[in-house]
């Protein structure tokens, strides 16, 4: 049981930071792996009206990369992954595109809208949001971000709403891509001019020498991230990498952060102890 004392001096640590953050624009890529059980779910939907209550400019882009993963199982599609990227043909383009915007999207704007209207979903084919461009042919319909409009996302946040996106986004001949959501949050973190990008997944942050888990890095600079990067691999690469590319659009700070502990964005951004990983130009 906390005690009152410690309840209200919890409160009134935030009191610095709210003023930090009013108005700020915070990118946040909620993973499929973070998307662990309903309460948990609820419990960040809660989080995101919160932020919005105080203040914040919290813009959701979610992944769901397992949800994918199961129904391409339940349907008998054979997919892999080379360096934390999909291989995306025709038919899983389809899959994925379905279980992003027809489920994941719809259960998070559902969510957060169970506390008020304030939640609008959307991809990046919407408005022009994202344009994408083929990562590799040797990937399929993988895409990279090659452009991004942020129109809709900005007039949203002026109304007072919070954006949800999934990451699918049309090339320049409106073929539709799959986009890593790691890709796509660091790319629309640059583009809106985010004063923070926070990636929620299901470790604790960055481990300098994965699985030793004396080794979480509390810090470090893009200099540094960008020299540790070859030694990455799966799903923490297209992750790292975001952050790196964020960070050196001018994103202030980027941050990886265990999406499974109750709250944690809330302990990230509202208290002087953070959490996770966090990547700063120097
Ligand atoms: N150096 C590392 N530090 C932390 N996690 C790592 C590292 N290298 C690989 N990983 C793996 O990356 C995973 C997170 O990426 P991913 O599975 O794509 O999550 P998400 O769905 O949140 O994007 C972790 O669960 C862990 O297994
Ligand atoms: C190209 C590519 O790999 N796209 C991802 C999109 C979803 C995603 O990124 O989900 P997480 O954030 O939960 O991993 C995929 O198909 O799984």
């Amino acid at each position: 049981m906390i005690s009152r004392d410690t309840k209200a001096a919890v409160l009134a640590e935030a009191l610095p930071w709210l003023g930090k953050l009013r108005g700020a624009v915070v990118v946040v890529k909620y993973g499929g792996n973070a998307m662990v059980d309903p309460l948990l779910q609820a419990s960040f939907a809660a989080d995101m009206v919160m932020l919005r209550h105080a203040g914040m400019r919290p813009v959701v882009v979610h992944g769901g990369g397992p949800q994918i993963s199961a129904m391409l199982t339940r349907l008998g599609i054979v997919t892999e992954f080379r360096d934390g990227l999909r291989v995306t043909t025709p038919e899983v383009l389809d899959v994925a595109r379905m279980v992003l915007v027809g489920q994941v999207n719809r259960e998070i704007v559902g969510l957060i809208n169970a506390h008020g209207p304030l939640a609008v979903g959307g991809s990046g084919e919407d408005g022009g949001l994202l344009t994408a461009v083929c990562r590799d042919p040797a990937l399929g319909l993988v895409g990279d971000v090659a452009a991004v409009d942020p129109g809709w996302v900005l007039d949203a946040l002026d109304a007072g709403r919070i954006p949800v996106i999934s990451t699918l986004a049309p090339d320049a001949n409106g073929v539709v891509h799959n986009l890593n959501a790691d890709t796509a949050a660091g790319a629309l973190a640059a583009a809106l001019g985010a004063r923070k990008l926070v990636m929620m997944t299901d470790v604790e942050g960055l481990y300098a020498d994965w699985p030793d888990r004396d080794s979480l890095i509390d810090q470090l600079t893009v200099d540094q991230l960008e020299k540790l990067l070859p030694r990455l691999e799966t799903g923490m690469l297209p992750k790292m990498e975001a952050c790196l590319r964020a960070v050196r659009a001018g994103v202030p700070e980027a941050h990886v952060i265990d999406g499974r502990a109750p709250h944690s964005i809330l302990l990230e951004l509202l208290t002087s102890e953070g959490s996770g990983t966090m990547v700063v130009q120097s």
